[in-house]
């Protein structure tokens, strides 16, 4: 493991431009909107979702994340909080690469792996064994630690007959177990995860709960987007609020919790 992990993002903006229809209606909702004012305070506290724009080209975008300025260093756990929409998973994804900024830098020191998306990486029409060995060529492994690999993931989710089967006939329960298992048997030195990882029936619940302590103790750095302020104060040190896109809050745990938690009372529906 690198000793010094690092994230450090600069005016990090990232649009995802919507070209699968003509939107009409959503238009002529966007530029009737144009031109009243509605302070900023105000939209952001009743917003669900990113600013919807229509760019000089007439493209419809969202606006996912705009102008990010963050630094995280070794050491940190950092939970990303906020409303549906605000860009939490965006910004996950944009760190691993799934996602391309429009502008800004990403600059990151380590090994990351990320716990997003179960199908992530993995390919749909081999088996779930096929896809650890692929993993495990993936790293560079030889022979002897993909055999282990192979073994670690196999008695951690449990799939039996269907680990020879392609993971397209895999359920989304069965998809999880694979993905976590695969990710869980590598410690990266930055781990970035979606709550729902957290999630799975009472018994893998257990299981993985060990495993992913095992890897969150062990990572240098700890990003995870989540909507449950018990997974905050129980795994973060740090909580980084996103509203619409930008940072709206960025600091200890008591303090943001508390602020975040009395702004969704006054503005829940
Ligand atoms: N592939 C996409 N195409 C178009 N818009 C997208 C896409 N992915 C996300 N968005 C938009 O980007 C904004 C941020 O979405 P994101 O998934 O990052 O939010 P989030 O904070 O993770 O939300 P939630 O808590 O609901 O999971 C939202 O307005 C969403 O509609």
């Amino acid at each position: 493991m690198t000793q010094s992990s690092f994230i450090k993002l600069e005016e990090l903006s990232l649009q995802f431009p919507l070209y699968h229809s003509n939107h009409r209606s959503l238009k002529k909702t966007l530029f009737a909107k144009a031109g009243k004012f509605i302070s900023k305070q105000q939209s952001l506290n009743q917003k669900t979702g990113a600013d919807i724009l229509v760019d000089n080209t007439n493209r419809i975008t969202v606006q996912a994340l705009r102008n990010i300025n963050l630094s995280i260093k070794a050491g940190e756990r950092v939970g990303l909080i906020g409303h549906n929409g605000a860009g939490k998973s965006t910004l996950l994804r944009a760190i691993t690469g799934i996602y391309e900024p429009n502008s800004g830098k990403i600059i990151t020191n380590g090994i990351i792996e990320s716990l997003l998306d179960t199908n992530a990486g993995m390919n749909r029409i081999l088996s779930g064994r096929e896809n650890i060995y692929l993993r495990g060529k993936r790293l560079k492994y030889n022979n002897e630690q993909i055999k282990a690999l192979e073994k670690d993931v196999e008695e951690f989710a449990q799939l039996h007959e269907f680990l020879d089967l392609p993971i397209k006939t895999y359920s989304a329960g069965m998809m999880m177990r694979l993905s976590f298992g695969l990710a869980t048997s590598v410690t990266p030195d930055i781990l970035l995860m979606d709550e729902w990882f957290m999630a799975g029936d009472n018994n893998f619940q257990g299981k993985a709960r060990q495993r992913l302590e095992n890897i969150i103790n062990k990572a240098e750095i700890v990003v995870l987007t989540t909507h449950s302020m018990p997974i905050i104060r129980q795994w973060c040190t740090r909580v980084i609020w996103l509203k619409a896109g930008e940072i709206y809050a960025d600091g200890s745990v008591e303090e943001t919790v508390s602020h975040y938690e009395q702004n969704m009372r006054e503005n829940s529906f």
